[in-house]
C-alpha cells in the first residue's frame, strides 16, 4: 500500500478507492471533488449583521458569494474576522485539556446519563458511530430543557448541565463562550440565508429565532502505535458522520492534523488546523431546508501520537418546528421537496438515544 504522510492533504488509498467505487454503484453525487477547504473573512459580515440592507453592500456581498460556493462544492469553509478573541478560544482548548489530565475519579464525578438528559462525561469507546466505538473521551452539554417544556418531543433531553469544579473557571468560561459562539452562529447564518436567496433573516422567528444548541468538549488519546507513520496505525477517534442542525463551528487544537471531510470521489481531505479560524460545516437541518443546495458533508477524525481537544459548539434551530425545504430554495432545485416534514428535537433525540454503550 503506498504510503500516506500523516499531516499532509494526502488520502488514504484504499478507503478511497472503496467509496468511489460504492458511489458509483449507488449513482449518489454530492458536493464536488475540493481538495481543500476555503478561508472566509466574515468581517465584513460582522460590521454588516443587524443592516437590513446589508445584501447590497459590495463587501457583505462577496463574503455572501463565497460562504454560497463553500456550501454548495464542500458544505465545510473556515471563518477568520470573526471577532472572538483568540486568547478566549485558547483558553476554552487549554482548560479542556487540564479537565481530561484529571484522575477518573473526578471525571466520572459529572457522569453522563438519561438522568441529566444525557449530559455530562462520556469516557473513551462510550460514544458509538455506526456501531463503532469511537475513540474519544468528551462532556456533551445541550441548551437546558426544564420539565415539560417540549412535552414528550423534549422529555429525553430534559436536564440541566453538570459541570465539574475543578478546573474551578471552567463553567464560567465555557458559558461565556456558549453566548459569543451563539450570537457569531447567528450572524454567519444571515449570511448564508442571503446567499441561499433569501433576506437575511430567513433563519429567525419560528426557523432558529430560539436556537437550541449543543457543545462537545472532546479529547483523543494518544493512539497506541506511533511507531509507524501510516494513519492506519492510529485509530478513529470519530467515525466517519454528519452533524444534526444547521451550523457548526469547531474549535480544533493548533498543531494537529486531525479532521477530515469526504469530497465526491469519497477522497478524504484534511482539515488542517487554521490558527485564528474556526471550522464551519453545515448540518442535516439545513440541507433539508435548502432542499439539498447546501449539504452536510460527511467527515470524521483520525487520531494521531499526540492527545488532541477539540470543542464543537453546534447551532440548531428551534428544539420543536416543523422544518421543510424554503420555497425558495425549491425553486432552485427543480420545484419539488426532496426531503420529508422534520422535527429537529425528533432528530436529536433518535441519534442522542443511539449514540452510546452505557
Ligand atoms: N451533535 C453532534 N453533531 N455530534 C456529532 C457526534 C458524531 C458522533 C455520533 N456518535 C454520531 O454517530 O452521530
Ligand atoms: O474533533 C473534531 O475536530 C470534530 C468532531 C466532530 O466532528 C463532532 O463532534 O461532530
Ligand atoms: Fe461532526
Amino acid at each position: 500500500m503506498a504510503t500516506v504522510h500523516f499531516g499532509s492533504r494526502q488520502v488514504r488509498p484504499d478507503t478511497d478507492r472503496i467509496w468511489r467505487k460504492k458511489k458509483r454503484k449507488e449513482n449518489i453525487l454530492m458536493g464536488s471533488d475540493f481538495k481543500s477547504i476555503p478561508i472566509i473573512d466574515i468581517r465584513p459580515l460582522l460590521d454588516k449583521c443587524n443592516d437590513p440592507k446589508m445584501a447590497e453592500d459590495p463587501r457583505v456581498s462577496e463574503v455572501v458569494k463565497q460562504l454560497d460556493q463553500a456550501c454548495r462544492e464542500i458544505g465545510f469553509f473556515y471563518v477568520e474576522g470573526h471577532g472572538i478573541p483568540d486568547s478566549l478560544v485558547k483558553e476554552v482548548r487549554d482548560v479542556t485539556r487540564k479537565f481530561f489530565h484529571l484522575p477518573f475519579e473526578e471525571k466520572i464525578k459529572i457522569k453522563l446519563s438519561p438522568m441529566t438528559g444525557y449530559r455530562g462525561y462520556q469516557r473513551v469507546g462510550e460514544n458509538v458511530t455506526k456501531g463503532l466505538p469511537d475513540m474519544h473521551e468528551a462532556i456533551d452539554y445541550y441548551r437546558e430543557v426544564e420539565p415539560g417544556k417540549y412535552g414528550t418531543l423534549g422529555s429525553v433531553m430534559e436536564g440541566s448541565n453538570p459541570w465539574p469544579d475543578n478546573p474551578s473557571n471552567f463553567n464560567q468560561l465555557m458559558e461565556e463562550y456558549i453566548t459569543l459562539l451563539t450570537d457569531l452562529s447567528r450572524i454567519i447564518m444571515r449570511g448564508i440565508a442571503v446567499a441561499l436567496g433569501g433576506s437575511p433573516d430567513t433563519f429567525e422567528g419560528e426557523i432558529a429565532g430560539d436556537p437550541f444548541w449543543v457543545f462537545r468538549i472532546i479529547g483523543y488519546p494518544v493512539s497506541t502505535d506511533t511507531s509507524t507513520a501510516d494513519i492506519q496505525d492510529y485509530g478513529i477517534g470519530c467515525g466517519a458522520h454528519t452533524d444534526y442542525g444547521l451550523l457548526t463551528l469547531v474549535n480544533q487544537d493548533d498543531d494537529i492534523t486531525a479532521l477530515q471531510v469526504r469530497n465526491r470521489s469519497g477522497e478524504w481531505i484534511w482539515a488542517n488546523p487554521i490558527p485564528g479560524t474556526f471550522v464551519c460545516n453545515i448540518g442535516d437541518m439545513l440541507k433539508v431546508l435548502s432542499n439539498g443546495l447546501y449539504e452536510s458533508t460527511l467527515h470524521r477524525v483520525v487520531n494521531s501520537p499526540k492527545y488532541r481537544v477539540s470543542v464543537p459548539f453546534f447551532y440548531e434551530p428551534n428544539f420543536d418546528t416543523v422544518l421543510e425545504p424554503l420555497d425558495f430554495c425549491k425553486q432552485k432545485t427543480g420545484g419539488l421537496s426532496k426531503f420529508e416534514p422534520v422535527i429537529y428535537g425528533e432528530h436529536l433525540v433518535r441519534k442522542v438515544t443511539t449514540n452510546f454503550v452505557m
